[in-house]
């Protein structure tokens, strides 16, 4: 049977980045239908039909319907898996807490559509910033619908960690495993790498052992992960589309196949207390994923006086938007 896969904000970068790879099978499995179903605004239909024509144009075998719609009722109706990419972008002069409050509007109605029209099962992602937050509300309307199926995309920056890790000593990207981003997809994130370990002349060593250099650890490589965003923003004048449609695609690929033993992934996922993180916080943790499409916080991780001080910072900023946000929750 088909997979219905919704993609919101579907006319803009990142969704045409992501298209091609969902419908040709890169998540999915190379055996696995899928209907997709693009969903944006009033006023982007015709961009949604230049977009219908490409990918049928594409003669994908595994593309068995596609859906365009600006109609959330449409948009969201049976589907299996629902991909947030469309928010409100922060335009100049706009304070942090307008763009919430937009954004607190648009995520109250998709999570009431999803509660409405999707399967109960969905399994949800979203990508829209403030990421975190926009999840969270999202989840808040979608009352009938378990919590632990609604996750905001830290992918990203755990790639990026491990790509700098990766170039730093010199190793293939896929030589380094277990990096883990803690807390809010925003520049308060903790990329955290002491758990983590690199294959280093065909020898499995501890990331910081290998990198022997706390000082670029502590600093440089954190900012650089943290402030990445802003540098792609800057040098492109365009946020972050190929690599952000790389990561949805390996965040939803780990959530439906699982991860492999001894290895973890970064998710924003409903705290449930771990780690001294507010139970109920949208917040990033290393999860461990299954092949029944569930996952589980990886528990007992060391944590010193450095860590926590770092994932409290990321927890209060987070805390701090739910506040905010729930100054809307109307
Ligand atoms: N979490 C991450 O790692 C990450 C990475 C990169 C970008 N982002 C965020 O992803 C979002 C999308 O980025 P983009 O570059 O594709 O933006 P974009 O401006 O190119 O496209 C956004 C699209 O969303 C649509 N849209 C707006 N409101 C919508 C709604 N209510 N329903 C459906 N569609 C709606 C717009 O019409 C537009 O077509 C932004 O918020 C961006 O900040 C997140
Ligand atoms: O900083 C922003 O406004 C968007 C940055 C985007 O989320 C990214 O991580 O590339």
């Amino acid at each position: 049977m088909a997979l219905r896969v919704v993609v919101t904000g579907a006319a803009g970068q990142i969704a045409y980045a992501l298209m091609y790879a969902l419908a040709k099978g890169d998540v999915f499995g190379p055996k696995q239908p899928i209907e997709l179903v693009l969903l944006d605004i009033s006023g982007m239909e015709e961009a949604l039909r230049g977009l219908v024509m490409e990918l049928t144009d594409c003669a994908l075998p595994l593309l068995t319907k596609i859906i365009p719609t600006v109609d959330y009722a449409v948009g969201f109706k049976d589907v299996d898996v629902a991909i947030l990419v469309g928010a409100m972008p922060r335009r100049e002069g706009m304070e942090r807490k307008d763009l919430l409050k937009a954004n607190v509007k648009i995520f109250k109605g998709q999570g009431e559509a999803i509660n409405e029209h999707a399967k109960k099962n969905v399994k949800v992602v979203v990508i829209g910033n403030p990421a975190n937050t926009n999840a969270l509300i999202c989840k808040k309307y979608a009352k009938d619908i378990p919590a632990e199926n609604f996750t905001a995309l830290t992918r990203l920056d755990q790639n990026r960690a491990q790509a700098q890790v990766a170039e730093r000593l010199g190793i293939p990207n896929n030589d380094v495993w277990n990096c883990i981003i803690w807390g809010n997809h925003s520049s308060t994130q903790y990329p955290d790498v002491r758990a983590a370990t690199a294959l280093v002349n065909g020898k499995e060593v501890k990331v910081h052992e290998a990198v022997k250099d706390e000082n670029w650890l502590k600093n440089e490589f954190i900012k650089t992960v943290q402030l990445r965003g802003a540098a792609v923003i800057k040098a492109r004048k365009l946020s972050s589309a190929m690599s952000a449609a790389k990561a949805i695609c390996d965040h939803l690929r780990d959530w439906w196949n699982g991860t492999p033993d001894g290895r973890w992934v970064s998710m924003g996922v409903i705290s449930d207390g771990s780690y001294g993180v507010e139970a109920g916080l949208m917040y990033s943790f290393p999860v461990k994923c299954k092949a029944d499409h569930t996952y589980e916080i990886v528990k007992d991780l060391d944590v010193n006086d450095f860590s926590r001080e770092k994932m409290d910072q990321t927890q209060n900023e987070l805390k701090d938007e739910m506040k905010m946000a729930m100054e809307f929750w109307w």
